[in-house]
């Protein structure tokens, strides 16, 4: 983070909370709430990298410090000392009776300014006046008023937001004994149960030991062959894409192309949802789903007995959940007998070439667990990793598209470091500018952009005390746009982090006011795997292909999910790119150039493989190289043989899964609306 001018102003407000200890938008009924920006696209903030007005421009920004420095939103005490002031010094005129009262009341009003002093700043009001925006983005408007931290109160309900790296770090570190996931377990138990993200206590210690050994070197290298192997099947999709002249909706492909690559890693499935649909990924779809809708839903309808049976969406949910359980059951069982079949000794870096997922180091390991624990597994380390790289991916391609001299300096970058060939991880050590590109993105949409905790105990920040039971979201949008920490906040520039040689920015490198896999004891598992994911598959993307803005389509919106979604998907024109004096190999001899990644149960694989045995020698030419491989060889015959699109609107299996945007009610919990923290 570099200093910067308005740093000043900021470190001043930031000092201040306390003499913002009245809401001052209750004095004037009216404007409470009111937002300071708009959340929906407009007129002026269409053009993409304004970020669509989504938070408040320079100057809006700089009007409010200016009005806030006025002493206009400042309340400097309590308020019944200031309304017995006059009282107090006309009395204090008057002899002897007069006087004694006026020193009584004096003692009293240093009593009540030292209370009000140590109250926490709050904010009061109509949850529907929130409504019809993302909540992340109310929630940056009273940041700025309100400071680094700040109790939102709905009737009875409230949360207290953080917005301040140390306090983070307390949360997420320092303290993070004192803390659960709260309302995040209770969401997300119908899907995950006891699986990591919403597991707490001796539960969550336990998995967190027998699951982070899964992913280790050798495992993560391995993964690194097969997201190019995905990427360069999807490849496939985007050639007919180019063909027909129409546009695609990017969210949607990176949605897909991260199920199947997640499908494949965590328990070698091969959803091959890039190029068909079917009941399976239309069920994890449906589940997905109905994760989101629960994490913004006014009221937890679900939890009413014989809800399932009656309300037509619970039970495609249930139905969903049956479709998916009976999949993963299979899959267990196959990974179970095969680990029998097998003779493998198991070691620290176990890894079988026939089935390199994290289910079979988990199976071979011999841990006890239940087939139930070890779905719950499966099913958080999906959802885990699938959202949330498919939204980096599209929120880093949709900043490119207003910034295409970053796009040509990936591109030079790649193709000095790959041309035409699939990454390994040894890759990563060159490929440092297109890092810091997804950095960035991940700075200017954090997925997720708030992260959810509980207090289990009391504790204190600075002069503020946070009760046990109290709900907490660290707003990590407010950290990674807070103008008290980076410059030109809202501004894309992936040079902002300091030269390409020093170290990949994290939450350490950053002190906790970057904190994009999270922080501490519960921080994301697969950091790593998730970066060389989005790495692989956009320096391979744009060494190929030119993406432009369908300017025909609605503009790009953002909406709340477990992730930021789009509004209506992000529609672009793709082109091949020329290559100039660069010749591009077919995706069968790139297949052919990289090392075996083997890939054993794969049945839309072998499918394809088989039904196209005769599109052309590439294809078998892909499968002999390497080692008879069932999607290698698949992935080659993908680009001779004709398969069909997938859907590009965000309909039926697609990812209109925010779609449910804070749908909030009056005067009810305003529930974990905003993003939730996986
Ligand atoms: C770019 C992609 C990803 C992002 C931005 C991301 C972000 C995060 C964040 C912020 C947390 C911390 C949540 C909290 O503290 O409440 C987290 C936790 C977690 N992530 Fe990721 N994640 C990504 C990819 C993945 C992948 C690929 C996997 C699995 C292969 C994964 C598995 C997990 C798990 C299991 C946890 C819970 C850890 C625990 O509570 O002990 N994530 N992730």
């Amino acid at each position: 983070m570099q200093q910067n001018p308005t740093r000043a102003l900021g470190a001043r407000l930031q000092q201040q909370p306390q003499r913002l200890a009245r809401c001052p938008f209750r004095s004037s009924i009216g404007q409470r709430f009111r937002p300071i920006v708009h959340a929906g696209p407009s007129e002026e903030n269409q053009e993409p990298g304004k970020l669509f007005g989504l938070i408040p421009s320079r100057t809006k920004g700089e009007n409010l410090f200016e009005r806030i420095e006025s002493g206009e939103f400042t309340d400097t005490g309590s308020t019944k000392e200031k309304m017995t002031r006059p009282l107090r010094q006309a009395l204090a005129k008057e002899p002897l009776f007069g006087r004694a009262v006026a020193r009584t009341l004096a003692e009293l009003g240093r009593r009540w300014r030292a209370d009000a002093a140590k109250r926490m700043p709050e904010a009061r009001g109509d949850i529907r006046e929130i409504v019809g925006q993302p909540v992340f983005v109310p929630l940056y408007k009273l940041f700025l008023v309100y400071g680094k931290i700040f109790r939102l109160s709905f009737g009875p309900k409230s949360f207290v937001i953080i917005s301040d790296p140390a306090y983070a770090k307390q949360i997420l570190m320092t303290n993070a004994d004192k803390y659960s996931k709260g309302l995040l377990s209770e969401i997300l138990d119908f899907v995950m149960g006891t699986g990591l993200i919403p597991a707490d206590g001796e539960i969550w210690r336990a998995r967190r030991r027998a699951v982070v050994p899964a992913l280790h070197r050798k495992y993560v290298a391995s993964m690194v062959h097969m997201f190019g192997d995905c990427t360069l099947h999807g490849t496939s999709t985007l050639d007919r894409v180019v063909a027909s002249g129409e546009s695609i909706d990017m969210e949607n492909y990176f949605s897909r192309l991260a199920l199947d690559i997640i499908g494949k890693a965590v328990f070698n499935y091969d959803f091959d949802s890039l190029t068909h649909d079917d009941p399976v990924i239309q069920a994890v779809y449906t589940v997905l789903r109905e994760a989101e809708h629960r994490s913004t839903a006014p009221l937890a309808y679900w939890n009413i007995p014989g809800v399932s049976m009656v309300v037509p969406r619970q039970r495609r949910c249930q139905e969903a959940l049956r479709i998916v359980n009976t999949t993963l059951d299979g899959l267990i069982d196959k990974c179970k007998k095969l680990v029998e079949e097998e003779d493998m000794e198991f070691g620290e870096e176990f890894l079988s070439d026939r089935d390199p997922s994290i289910l079979h180091f988990l199976v071979a390991s011999g841990d006890e667990i239940s087939s139930k624990q070890l779905r719950d597994d499966l099913m958080t380390l999906l959802i885990a990793g699938h959202e949330t790289t498919a939204a980096v991916l599209t929120w880093t391609l949709y900043s490119l598209a207003s910034h295409p001299e970053v796009t040509e300096a990936i591109r030079r970058e790649v193709d000095e470091v790959l041309g035409d060939r699939t990454p390994t991880v040894e890759d990563f050590k060159s490929l440092r500018f297109t890092t810091r590109v997804i950095n960035e993105a991940m700075r200017l949409y954090p997925q997720p952009p708030v992260l959810i905790r509980r207090a289990l105990q009391d504790d204190k920040f600075d002069q503020y005390v946070v009760p046990a039971g109290s709900d907490l979201f660290i707003s990590v949008w407010n950290l990674h746009r807070s103008p008290s920490l980076w410059d030109e906040p809202e501004r894309f520039n992936p040079e902002r982090f300091g030269p390409l040689d020093g170290p990949i920015p994290n939450e350490i490198t950053e002190n906790f006011g970057y904190l994009p896999f999270g922080g501490g004891r519960r921080k994301c598992i697969g950091d790593q795997f998730a970066l060389f994911e989005a790495l692989v598959a956009l320096a391979m993307l744009l060494r190929r292909y030119d993406f432009v803005l369908d300017t025909s389509k609605p503009p790009v919106g953002m909406t709340t999910g477990a992730t930021i979604h789009t509004t209506a998907g992000l529609h672009m024109r793709v082109k091949k790119r020329d290559l100039p004096g660069s010749h591009r190999q077919s995706a069968a001899a790139v297949v052919a150039a990289t090392p075996a990644y083997a890939f054993a149960y794969s049945p839309a694989a072998a499918a394809t493989a088989s039904s196209s045995a005769t599109a052309g020698s590439a294809a078998s030419a892909g499968a002999t190289s390497t080692g008879g491989c069932p999607f290698h060889a698949a992935a080659a015959a993908a680009t001779a043989a004709t398969i069909p699109a997938p859907a590009t609107t965000a309909g039926g299996a697609s990812i209109a899964i925010g779609a449910a945007t804070a749908t909030l009610g009056s005067g009810v919990s305003l529930g974990p609306s905003s993003g939730v923290g996986v």
